[in-house]
């Protein structure tokens, strides 16, 4: 029996398939390489030792998604594709509705069809909206800002119907806060198209020399230190959680929303310190307009993920930044081109970072 994994050449999704392998499941990957590369399900095989099947493939298309679960015992599925910018998803909503409500429900018609009916669904802290008090719980209410999360919020609810309509279901839906870092090897890690939208691989592509500098968005905000608070999580403890999500959703029937987040709340000034701490590095910045939508804080109450999951977060700030910057360190054009031994001159602690062989 097999674990599809959609999106499993993405940035948390390739993260989620190591931890698979090496817990010894068998995997079939899914993926579209829209947003991903080939490269990461060669560097997947690289880090585990281990072969699996994957398949180029837009779960749009249903008949090549059927002979998927034709071809191999699926018992569960990890389903991470979708589309992703915020920002972009603005400008095409449809194509974002489309590709990610009814992507998904070509999957849950397949699944159904094949009697699958485990689900660990990658959802988004983007579903609480602008909430006004932290932590964050499960409980509280739900708010969508733009297309993007409202295709998160719409899933869940989809995903909730499904299983009012048939009660053998068990569905994870899993609110992730913002996975950072990468695997300890240096060969997988995220790897955005363009410039960068989100906070870390922005300091790291500064860092590398890629970028000029930092601009940090803000500096007003009822924060510590006027710039925005978030929960950074590092991807391989986010990835640990979807095995412990799977475990779940195996004994169990029911829809459960559970947050992956720390707890912890670090503001943008502080992330910039830290990774300057982890790597050794300048990060020039400076302060420019907030960004349109951003919430001033963000952080998750993980209580319910720890009783329920028995997970937690166990990685920290410094290991994070580390990671982060040895993937960028030795992948400076993400998967394009792998670069063994990269001389940056600004490096000042290199040997630390070069690909483990
Ligand atoms: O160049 C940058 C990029 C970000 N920030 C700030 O850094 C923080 C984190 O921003 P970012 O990394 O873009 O993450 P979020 O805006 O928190 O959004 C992430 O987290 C959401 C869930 O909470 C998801 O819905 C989004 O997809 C995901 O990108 C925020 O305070 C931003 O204002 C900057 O100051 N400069």
């Amino acid at each position: 029996m097999a674990i599809l994994v959609t999106g499993g050449a993405g940035y948390i999704g390739s993260h989620t398939c190591v931890e698979l392998l090496n817990a010894g499941y068998e995997i079939v990957v899914l993926d579209n390489f829209i947003n991903s590369k080939p490269e990461a399900i060669k560097r997947i095989s690289e880090i585990t030792g281990q072969s699996f099947k994957s398949y180029n493939i837009d779960l749009l298309d249903e008949k090549k998604v059927n002979e998927i679960f034709l071809e191999n015992a699926i018992e569960a599925v990890i389903h991470f594709a979708g589309l992703k910018a915020v920002g972009e998803s603005v400008y095409l909503p449809l194509r974002y509705y489309h590709n990610n409500i009814t992507g998904t429900l070509v999957l849950c018609e397949t699944m159904k069809k094949y009697n699958v009916k485990k689900l660990v669904f990658s959802s988004s802290a983007t579903v609480y909206g602008m909430p006004g008090k932290f932590p964050i719980s499960e409980d509280f209410p739900l708010e969508a800002l733009n297309p993007y999360g409202r295709t998160k919020l719409m899933i869940e609810e989809i995903l909730h119907d499904l299983y009012v309509s048939d009660n053998s279901w068990s569905v994870a839906l899993l609110r992730y806060f913002n996975p950072i870092g990468a695997h300890d090897s240096g060969l997988i890690g995220e790897d955005p198209n363009g410039i960068p939208n989100n906070l870390m691989p922005y300091i790291t592509q500064v860092a590398v020399g890629k970028l000029e500098e930092l601009n940090v968005f803000g500096n007003q905000y009822p924060t510590k230190d006027g710039s925005g608070v978030r929960d950074y999580i590092h991807v391989v403890d986010l990835a640990a959680g979807h095995l412990k999500a799977l475990q779940k959703v195996s004994n169990s029937t029911g829809v459960e929303a559970y947050n992956l987040g720390t707890g912890k709340g670090y503001s943008v000034l502080e992330m910039v310190s830290a990774f300057e701490k982890a790597s050794g590095k300048k990060v020039p910045y400076k302060i420019v307009e907030a960004r349109p939508g951003d919430a001033a804080v963000c952080y998750a109450d993980p209580v319910k993920a720890k009783q329920e999951l028995k997970w937690a977060a166990v990685k920290n700030i410094n290991e994070m930044c580390k990671d982060s910057w040895r993937w960028q360190v030795n992948n400076p054009n993400g998967y394009d081109n792998k670069i063994e031994v990269f001389q940056s001159p600004h490096m000042s602690k290199s040997e630390d970072f070069f690909i483990k062989s």
